[in-house]
């Protein structure tokens, strides 16, 4: 079996999920990961996690003068590397771009990226198949991830005429001090539309939707409520059957006590979900409304882990790991273990 070396730019929020998620693959070795400050997380990544450490060969003496030992600079991760996954805040992963090219290395982007940056934007359930063979992959933002795993999997079974969006977006992630609001909302922008729908057009350019954003002063999840027309009429059970037999995707029911996202993490935490984390896309059972060929739901989406098996799937793309999106997603959901049911 091929085994593809991976080493992960950034260890935040992003890269330490897909790190882990990378060593749980049989066919990835995770080679290391970076950082440019020596703080509690690198060394987490060392001394807990033992992960070869590459840091900016500037800052090579100030992590040792911390005690945290370095496996070496960035560029030599680089040049060990067959793929990098690009986890750097938003904007730097372009920047990086230029010495991926210089050393011959594909990589694999996130959100934070302008679309340029790669070849394609990803998404597994709307085209691993056109990324196949692809340098540069984007994975799509987390709001634009759990938008998309739902209007792949209808467009897909009914065809979607059109799509209108809310998206409630979560202010900061957890470990986030210095964000906001703390007691506002905020439209994100105020000039619609937000960049959500745009986004997911990258992928779907043919999609005709339109998406509002608003920030609320929550760190647990994003939530969207989506209006869809459909290209013919379906009953409630047939979207219902659609969504529960799609993968990704977990419908939940408010009359069990799930009324909101911190009964969400609440569960998650109760299941002994690794940080909590809930990679699939949640759907409110009770929440999904059919009128003919018209449809509204309300969704749920863990900011800080739902793109992690799509950077997963965009590694087997670069390496034809997996020909086709099941074949991926088989393994990907099997090693992170993602559920249809909570
Ligand atoms: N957080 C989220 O909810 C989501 C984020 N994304 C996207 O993922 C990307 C990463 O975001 P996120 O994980 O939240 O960001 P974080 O700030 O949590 O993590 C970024 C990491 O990159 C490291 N870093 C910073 N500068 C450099 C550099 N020059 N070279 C190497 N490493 C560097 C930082 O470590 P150090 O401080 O040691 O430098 C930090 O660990 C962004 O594009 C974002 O838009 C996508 C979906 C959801
Ligand atoms: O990709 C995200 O959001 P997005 O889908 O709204 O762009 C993540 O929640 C990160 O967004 P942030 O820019 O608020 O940190």
């Amino acid at each position: 079996m091929t085994v593809v070396n991976v080493a992960i730019n950034g260890f935040g929020t992003i890269g330490k999920r897909v790190a882990e998620a990378v060593t749980r693959q049989p066919d990835m070795r995770l080679i290391g990961v970076s950082k440019t400050r020596p703080d509690y997380s690198a060394v987490v990544a060392t001394r807990i996690l033992g992960y070869n450490l590459y840091v900016p060969a500037d800052k090579i003496e100030e992590f040792e003068k911390a005690g945290i030992k370095v496996a070496g600079t960035i560029e030599e991760m680089i040049e060990k590397a067959d793929v990098i996954v690009d986890a750097t805040p938003g904007g730097k992963g372009a920047e990086y771009k230029k010495l991926y090219v210089e050393k011959g290395k594909p990589a694999i982007f996130q959100g934070g990226e302008k679309a340029d940056v790669a070849d394609i934007s990803f998404s597994t359930l709307c085209n691993y198949e056109e990324a196949l063979g692809k340098r540069y992959i984007r994975v799509v933002s987390c709001n634009t991830t759990g938008l998309l795993r739902a209007l792949c999997t209808l467009r897909k079974a009914f065809g979607l005429k059109w799509v209108r969006a809310t998206i409630v977006r979560r202010a900061a992630d957890p470990k986030e001090v210095k964000r906001g609001p703390v007691n506002a909302i905020v439209p994100d922008p105020a000039k619609l539309p937000s960049h959500h729908g745009v986004d997911v057009k990258t992928v779907v350019p043919d999609l005709d939707i339109m998406t509002a954003a608003v920030v609320v002063p929550t760190t647990l999840m994003h939530v969207h409520v989506v209006y869809a027309k459909l290209a013919r009429s379906a009953t409630r059970e047939e979207v219902i059957r659609v969504f529960e037999e799609a993968p990704r995707i977990i419908l939940v029911d408010a009359s069990l006590g799930l009324k909101s996202t911190a009964d969400l993490v609440e569960l998650a935490r109760d299941l002994g979900r690794r940080r909590y984390d809930i990679p699939e896309l949640v759907i409110w059972r009770e929440s999904i409304t059919v009128n003919g060929d018209e449809i509204v739901w309300i969704q749920a989406v863990h900011q800080e882990s739902i793109v992690v098996p799509e950077n997963i799937d965009a590694i087997r793309a670069i390496f034809k790991l997996a020909k086709k999106a099941e074949d991926t997603i088989r393994v990907t959901d099997e090693t992170l273990g993602l559920k249809k049911f909570l």
